[in-house]
């Protein structure tokens, strides 16, 4: 009797397991082919595509070279190549005469070396946006380099130098397609200007800033900002095959700092338990190993994990469309590569060590610099505690260099700008998915905060995972396809900013 009743008792229980599992693989399966993706609409009127002349293709390519070679490096906020600065002034002067001599556009130069444009619309009911770019790169040392850092040489179609993804391409691509523009006798109806900091890659107080305060003293208010940022990622993010743009609806924050160690100084042949190196050696380590606490769906990256849920290879187009059960995995797996692991947390990295004075002397100080990036779920503060109570070390002092709090998420779909910008996409890159994202470096667009709330970040390039690696990096480049390509979406947005018209997104269950 017993027996039967636990068999009974058994095979009930494994039904219900069997039913509860039935019900649950529907759910996922469900969720995931009839995930519903917002799509943003745009207006149908279809903008007119400029067909450049063979010169014309030619020039573009020319202009980009002569940018690169003109070596606009920003060493430290107090350290610039200001001779390549006024040069690269000059030279814009001379390659874009339309842009310079046109009676709707006002130019001026702000903070010595940083161009302000202002081009007039017709329509002046619609509220201007503002196209941002740098002139300063950041130091190329040549070696490891396969073509000099500034030459600008071409080599298997490819355009090489510091500056051809960040930010030069884009300084050059934006007066490029405004050029071409004017040549047309093209006239806008909304007013846009074009920002050129010079001090991006260190700070941009003294660029952008002055660019900002300027048009405080006007009353300007913005439309929308464009500037560098995300791109159009291919192969870049884990488990999606295709290219996806992704806009850089915010920015993450970030913290400057030196660990300091002082210790008295002595003769090596008596050295103490620990030196100032061995002190700080052991605290930098604890911050390296002791990562930032994972806080993956905090913030605005869970929502573009869902819109492109449909863009996964299976089975990770299931996880991204229930990340009400998988969130967990999906934030192990993102941890695993530097580009998506920057995604889900703060991130600490150990850029600059410095200490000894000579090899009989025992060090009486050791400095070491980290860089933090805080995710949008964090602030300096929160971040600054957890640093302390992993270094535990009262000997070594924090001085904070610069830091500010991860910035405002601007809107998408609903918001002029961002449709505006996924139209233009569409336009130029045949309908990759567009999804906001969070731009994990961080550009000048955050001194903007205070003239519109639609910042958004993205640069008109196809970036592979070894292109993103080159950005700071080594053998900087832009093949010359991508870059006309860049001009044209310069081009389109110029056309398509005309609209003043918001469309409601539309539910859609197949086409991202
Ligand atoms: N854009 C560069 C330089 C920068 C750092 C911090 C703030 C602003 C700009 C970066 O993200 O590293
Ligand atoms: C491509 C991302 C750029 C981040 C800002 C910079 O390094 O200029
Ligand atoms: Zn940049
Ligand atoms: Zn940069």
């Amino acid at each position: 009797m017993a027996v039967s009743r636990w068999k009974a008792v058994g095979s009930t229980l494994l039904a219900m397991f069997l039913v509860g599992l039935v019900a649950l693989l529907a759910v996922l399966f469900i969720r995931t082919y009839t995930w519903p993706n917002e799509v943003g609409r745009w207006n149908s009127n279809e903008t007119v595509i400029i067909e450049l002349t063979e010169k014309e293709r030619k020039q573009l390519v020319e202009a980009l070279k002569g940018a690169i070679r003109i070596p606009t490096v920003s060493f430290s906020e107090e350290e610039q190549n200001t001779t390549a600065l006024r040069e690269f002034g000059e030279y814009i002067q001379k390659v874009f005469p339309q842009v310079f001599s046109s009676v709707l556009i006002h130019h001026e130069v702000l903070g010595g070396y940083s161009h302000l444009f202002k081009v007039q619309g017709t329509d002046l009911s619609l509220l201007p946006y503002m196209l941002l770019a740098h002139i300063d790169v950041v130091p190329a040392p040549p070696e490891s380099w396969e073509v000099p850092p500034f030459s600008g040489e071409e080599r298997d179609g490819y355009v090489y130098g510091r500056g051809t993804l960040d930010d030069k391409n884009s300084v050059i691509g934006i007066l490029q397609a405004l050029e071409f523009l004017l040549k047309r006798g093209h006239k806008p109806q909304r007013s846009f200007y074009i920002g050129l900091g010079h001090d991006e890659e260190v700070s941009g107080h003294k660029g952008a800033l002055k660019i900002v305060e300027k048009l405080q003293s006007q009353g300007v208010q913005l439309a929308f900002v464009l500037d560098e940022g995300l791109a159009v990622l291919d192969g870049v993010i884990q488990g999606i095959r295709q290219p996806v743009a992704l806009i850089g609806t915010t920015e993450k924050g970030s913290i400057t700092l030196d660990l300091t160690v002082n210790r008295s100084p002595g003769h090596s042949s008596m050295p103490p338990s620990e030196t100032s190196i061995g002190i700080l050696a052991a605290a930098v380590s604890r911050l390296e190993q002791n990562a930032m606490p994972n806080m993956f769906g905090e913030g605005p990256e869970q929502d573009m994990f869902e819109r492109l849920s449909t863009k996964f290879d299976f089975p990770l187009n299931i996880i991204m469309a229930n990340l009400w059960l998988f969130s967990p995995i999906l934030s192990r797996i993102l941890e695993r590569s530097p580009s998506t692991n920057a995604i889900v947390r703060t991130t600490t990295a150990l850029t600059i060590f410095k200490s000894g004075i000579k090899s009989n002397v025992i060090p009486p100080t050791a400095t070491a610099t980290v860089n933090f990036r805080l995710h949008p779920a964090q602030t300096v503060q929160e971040v600054l505690d957890i640093m302390q109570n992993t270094i535990k070390d009262e000997r070594v002092e924090i001085s904070v260099l610069n830091s500010f709090d991860p910035l405002p998420v601007s809107p998408n779909d609903m918001s002029l700008g961002y449709q505006i910008l996924q139209h233009t996409i569409h336009n130029v890159f045949s309908r990759a998915p567009v999804a906001p994202g969070v731009c994990v470096g961080n550009t000048d667009s955050r001194h903007f905060v205070n003239l519109t709330n639609n910042i958004y970040r993205f640069s008109p390039v196809v970036l592979k995972k070894e292109d993103v690696d080159r950005i700071h990096g080594l053998n900087e480049r832009i093949s010359k396809d991508a870059f006309e390509l860049l001009v044209q979406f310069y081009i389109q947005l110029i056309q398509n900013a005309d609209t003043d018209k918001i469309l409601p997104p539309h539910l859609n269950t197949h086409e991202l």
